[in-house]
């Protein structure tokens, strides 16, 4: 995994809207690295994603396209754009919102999910990831390291967002019909997280009915169809149902609140789809 180290005096960079300091590190993805920044002006902290311009295959100038376009639908589960640019010579840089730890580091820390907290996550990544195919975009890179939860001393700590547009393919156009798929074409994403079979193990120790109906219908959609969001949903309330789960319940890396104080994931669910959608994205680019 290629380290990206941002040099001696370079932790203050200045772009047309702004200036900021780079304070910290607080990710290290495949293609770059993610550091915590403070705008000078008035001291806020955003982060800030940088690829080197030597990358192979860069990446960064399509996320901040994709970032763009998603910031103009108001999804709670998107992260804001503030700023982009290059320093010349050495590396691009995206400057996000900043947000709290992926999923990833968030289990290791709580070790165990809840069963109704690992139920709100589902419902939340299905929402977050509705509404990215609202706006015809595939992500290609699920993963929970693509998945933060807000900051603790925000109203977002039990927010779900999702992260990481690199990968991203465009298959929805305004007025056009999506697009068509190639006969054949590499794997695209991360393989530790495509095995239908893992999961299926996973689950058969708990809500293995529903669970296993989600992965079975998920494994029947063909590129060109509309995912079924709803009835993804009412799976996992029905889960939530069989196993007396409070949904409501404060998820695990907060203890201190007595309830989710997320918005109410069931008028989130309740948006409807207006856009052309696929969902399968073995076939595509
Ligand atoms: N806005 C943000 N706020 C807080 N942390 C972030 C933010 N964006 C990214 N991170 C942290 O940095 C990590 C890596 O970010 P990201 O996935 O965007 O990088 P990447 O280089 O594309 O990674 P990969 O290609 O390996 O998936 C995330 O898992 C997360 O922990």
């Amino acid at each position: 995994m290629p380290h990206f180290k941002v040099g001696k005096g370079e932790n203050e960079i200045t772009t047309s809207k702004g200036k900021y300091e780079l304070v910290g590190k607080l990710g290290q993805g495949s293609f770059g690295s993610v550091f915590s920044c403070i705008r000078q002006s008035d001291k806020q902290v955003f982060a800030m994603k940088c690829e080197s311009l030597n990358a192979e295959r860069p990446r960064l100038p399509h996320e901040a396209n994709v970032l763009l376009a998603l910031n103009l639908l108001k999804s709670p589960h998107f992260v804001e754009m503030i700023d982009n640019g290059q320093i010349a010579g050495r590396f691009q840089f995206v400057i996000i919102r900043l947000v709290g730890q992926n999923l990833w580091d968030v289990r290791l820390k709580v070790k165990q999910f809840t069963l109704s907290t690992s139920l709100m996550i589902g419902i939340q990544t299905l929402a977050a990831l509705r509404d990215l195919h609202r706006v015809g975009w595939l992500h290609r890179d699920i993963k929970p390291p693509n998945f933060c939860i807000g900051r603790p001393d925000e109203e977002t700590f039990h927010t779900i967002f999702i992260l990481d547009f690199g990968l991203c393919r465009k298959i929805a156009l305004k007025g056009k019909d999506i697009r068509t798929p190639r006969k054949e074409c590499a794997f695209r994403g991360t393989t530790r997280y495509a095995s239908l079979a893992a999961h299926d193990s996973l689950f058969r120790k708990c809500c293995y009915q529903q669970m296993h109906t989600i992965l079975l219908y998920l494994d029947s959609l063909q590129y060109g169809n509309i995912p079924d969001y709803d009835f993804i949903y009412h799976q996992v309330i029905a889960a939530a149902s069989v196993h007396r789960v409070d949904l409501e319940a404060a998820p695990n890396w907060d203890q201190k609140a007595k309830s989710c104080f997320s918005l109410r994931m069931d008028q989130d669910m309740e948006v409807q789809l207006t856009t052309t959608i696929v969902f399968n994205v073995r076939d595509t680019d």
